[in-house]
C-alpha cells in the first residue's frame, strides 16, 4: 500500500472526527447558547463521558451528573460522578439498572430545577426500562433480530419504543422542573431527535416546563471538516455528500462505480450503510463489511485506496472502526468471509483493519477514498 496515501487518508478521517468529538462540541453549544447553569446533569450514549467534561469546563464540576455509557468507554470521568457502563448494541441487565436509574433522577428533579441532558447515540442499547411483561431475554431476541434483519436505525428504534416506559419521550413526562436542554450529537439521517437514541432525549407531547433541543454534532460537520482538511492538503475534494443508506453490496457497487468514471482527488462521503446477518455472524461490522465488498469491486484499480469506518472507533460488536483497501486486498478467500458476516477476521489478515479507539463522538459512519 502507498503509505504516503494512506497517510492522508487517516489524517483527512481523524480531522472530521475531531470536528465532532464530544467535549469540543459541548463547550462550543454551551458558550455560543448561553444556556442556565443545570441543577443536574444526564448524559447517556457512546460519546456521554466526553460530552459531560464539555458541561463541565463551562460549568465547573460541582453539579450532580450522571453518565450512562459503553462499556470501557467512561474512563476519563472522575469518580465523583455517578456512572452506569451497559453493553451496546444488544442491552444487557445493566441497561435495566441505567434505565431505573435514569427515571429515578429524572422524577426527583424538583420543581423550578433546570436539567440539562446530553444525548449521543448508543442511548437505545444503553438505557431501558420495559414496559410490563417485557423480559431482558425478550429485548436481547428483539434487538439481535431488528439488527440483523438490514432494516435502517428509524424502524429499527419505532419497535424500540413501543416495549419502553421510558423512550420517544416518555422519560421527560416525568420532569418536574422548570427546563429541559437537550444537546444532541447526532447519529441517524436527518439529525431526527425522535429516532436518536429511540427518543431519550424527545420531550412529551405538550411539556410543562421549557424544552430545547439542540444539534451540536453531525455527520455533515465531520465531513466539511473533512473535506476542509483534504483541500489543506492540497487535494482536490471531488465529491462530498451523505448517502451511504443502503445495503452494503449495493453501496459498494455504486461507490466503484463513481470513483471510476470520476477525476483523481478526495472522494468523501457519509452515512450508515445496513447489512443482513446470517444466523451464526463472524467477527466484523457494517464498515468492515462495506471495506471488503469494495475491496472486490475496485480490484485491478491500484489509482484507488478507500477508508471506511465508524466515526465512534467501534464497528459493531468489534474493537476496530473499520477498514482501509486497495485493489490488493481482496483475494479468492474473501467471498466466504463477507458471506459470514466476517469481514473482520479477513481484514485482519490482510493487515487492513483500520483501529482508532473510542473516539468520544458518534455521527454515523465515514468513507474517505482517494483516487490518484
Ligand atoms: O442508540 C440509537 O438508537 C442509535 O445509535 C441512534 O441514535
Amino acid at each position: 500500500m502507498n503509505l504516503t496515501i494512506e497517510k492522508c487518508l487517516r489524517e483527512i478521517w481523524f480531522a472530521g472526527v475531531d470536528a465532532v468529538r464530544g467535549e469540543g462540541s459541548v463547550k462550543t453549544a454551551l458558550t455560543d447558547f448561553d444556556l442556565p447553569k443545570p441543577d443536574q446533569i444526564i448524559s447517556i450514549g457512546k460519546a456521554a463521558a466526553d460530552m459531560l467534561s464539555g458541561a463541565q469546563l463551562v460549568f465547573g464540576s460541582d453539579i450532580p451528573a450522571m453518565v450512562v455509557t459503553k462499556y470501557g468507554h467512561s474512563q476519563s470521568l472522575p469518580g465523583s460522578v455517578r456512572t452506569i457502563e451497559a453493553a451496546h448494541p444488544i442491552p444487557d441487565s445493566n441497561s435495566l439498572i441505567a434505565g431505573r436509574e435514569v427515571l429515578r433522577v429524572v422524577k426527583q428533579c424538583p420543581q423550578g430545577s433546570h436539567l440539562l441532558m446530553l444525548v449521543s447515540g448508543g442511548a437505545s442499547s444503553l438505557v431501558e426500562l420495559l414496559s410490563k411483561g417485557n423480559t431482558l431475554a425478550d429485548l436481547q431476541t428483539e434487538n439481535s433480530r431488528l439488527l440483523a434483519s438490514g432494516l435502517d436505525i428509524g424502524p429499527i428504534n419505532m419497535c424500540r419504543k413501543e416495549i419502553s416506559q421510558i423512550k420517544g419521550g416518555k422519560l421527560l413526562s416525568h420532569f418536574a422542573g422548570a427546563s429541559v436542554n437537550v444537546l444532541a450529537i447526532s447519529d441517524v439521517e436527518g439529525d431526527d431527535l425522535s429516532v436518536l437514541g429511540s427518543g431519550i432525549g424527545q420531550g412529551p407531547k405538550n411539556p410543562q416546563f421549557s424544552f430545547s433541543p439542540y444539534i451540536v454534532a453531525s455527520n455533515k460537520v465531520a465531513r466539511d471538516a473533512a473535506a476542509a482538511r483534504a483541500a489543506s492538503l492540497g487535494l482536490n475534494v471531488v465529491v462530498n455528500a451523505e448517502s451511504l443508506y443502503a445495503d452494503v453490496y449495493e453501496l459498494a457497487v455504486k461507490i466503484a462505480d463513481e470513483l471510476r468514471n470520476g477525476p483523481t482527488g478526495v472522494y468523501i462521503w457519509g452515512g450508515e450503510p445496513t447489512t443482513i446477518l446470517p444466523s451464526n455472524p463472524g467477527h466484523g461490522g457494517r464498515n468492515q463489511a462495506l471495506a471488503l465488498a469494495l475491496a472486490e469491486q475496485i480490484l485491478r484499480m491500484d489509482e484507488l485506496t478507500v477508508l471506511v469506518a465508524g466515526t465512534d472507533g467501534t464497528d459493531g460488536p468489534t474493537d476496530a472502526a473499520g477498514g482501509l483497501v486497495t485493489s490488493k486486498t481482496w483475494t479468492d478467500k474473501a467471498a466466504l468471509y463477507l458471506k459470514h458476516a466476517d469481514s473482520g477476521t479477513f481484514l485482519q489478515s490482510r493487515g487492513a483493519l483500520f483501529k482508532s479507539g473510542p473516539t468520544g463522538t458518534n455521527v454515523m459512519d465515514l468513507l474517505i477514498a482517494a483516487k490518484h
